[in-house]
């Protein structure tokens, strides 16, 4: 069978798009998914996104990592799928969708997306790292030799080891560049790999990054491998609400496979 596929990117995490309306692509098909993202044999992407119809809401997102297996919650991902949303007239300038974390809303305005984020109440404070969940779990700590870091083998090691094992974390190596700047490499769970960009990673990071008191504002620029990204938060009784990613989420190209 021939499938039509929209391929997108997100400060370079790429994902391959594809319009499920009509429920016709093999979701339970793990072997197909990862097909399609090779970088080889395939289309390439870190991962595949299917737009679906929702009874309430704009559309449903369900996400798959490049490994072919649904996943948690992917940012980039989630504003990309609200650009090719826009391309294929579901929505105009604004949507709310359902993703496996619950309910976001966005806006986009040109080439820029901003995706609200899941609330975060847990914030896990160890010696070295920082734990926490931003619909993704993210493991978060300094690296000051950012730029030589050997992220692929030094990530695999953490997602792999103690406490996270099999299930998994996905890791961000973290630089400060000013007092509302960092600089972010990652780890992806899933890609098993350095992607060039994270969504729900430059968020956590953001969020980690203000409750070590590294910063004290509240809207803070990322930089990562495939350019720059913005999360912007309110506290309110120890709680990170109203947490926006805002950044680029483009169009690549379109194909059959
Ligand atoms: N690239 C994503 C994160 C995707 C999910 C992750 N690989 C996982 O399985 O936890 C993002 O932009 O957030």
């Amino acid at each position: 069978m021939q499938q039509k596929f929209y391929k997108y990117q997100g400060t370079g995490n790429d994902f391959v798009m594809i319009d499920n309306r009509q429920q016709q692509f093999d979701k339970n098909n793990t072997k197909l998914v990862s097909h399609l993202c090779d970088r080889r044999f395939g289309i390439g992407a870190d991962g595949l996104i299917l737009l679906e119809n929702h009874n309430d809401y704009d559309f449903k997102m369900v996400y798959y990592n490049a490994d072919g297996n649904e996943s948690t919650m992917c940012g980039n991902g989630g504003r990309c799928l609200v650009a090719f949303a826009k391309q294929l007239e579901v929505i105009s300038d604004k949507a709310t969708f359902e993703a496996i974390d619950g309910l976001h809303h966005a806006e986009i305005n040109g080439d820029i997306v901003k995706l609200q984020m899941q609330d975060v109440t847990a914030i896990d404070k160890k010696a070295n790292h920082v734990f926490l969940d931003t619909g993704s779990p993210h493991h978060v700590q300094f690296e000051d030799d950012i730029d030589n870091f050997d992220v692929k083998t030094k990530g695999a090691n953490i997602r792999y080891g103690e406490p996270y094992n099999e299930k998994g974390t996905n890791v961000n190596f973290v630089k400060k560049l000013s007092d509302d700047t960092f600089r972010v490499r990652t780890y992806e769970r899933g890609v098993e790999d350095e992607t060039l960009s994270c969504g729900t990673g430059v968020t956590a990071v953001a969020i980690a990054m203000h409750a070590l008191n590294e910063t004290t504002s509240t809207r803070v620029d990322l930089e990562v491998e495939g350019g720059d990204l913005q999360v912007s938060f309110d506290i309110e009784d120890g709680i990170y609400k109203n947490v926006w990613l805002i950044g680029p989420a483009k169009f690549v190209f379109e194909g059959t496979i």
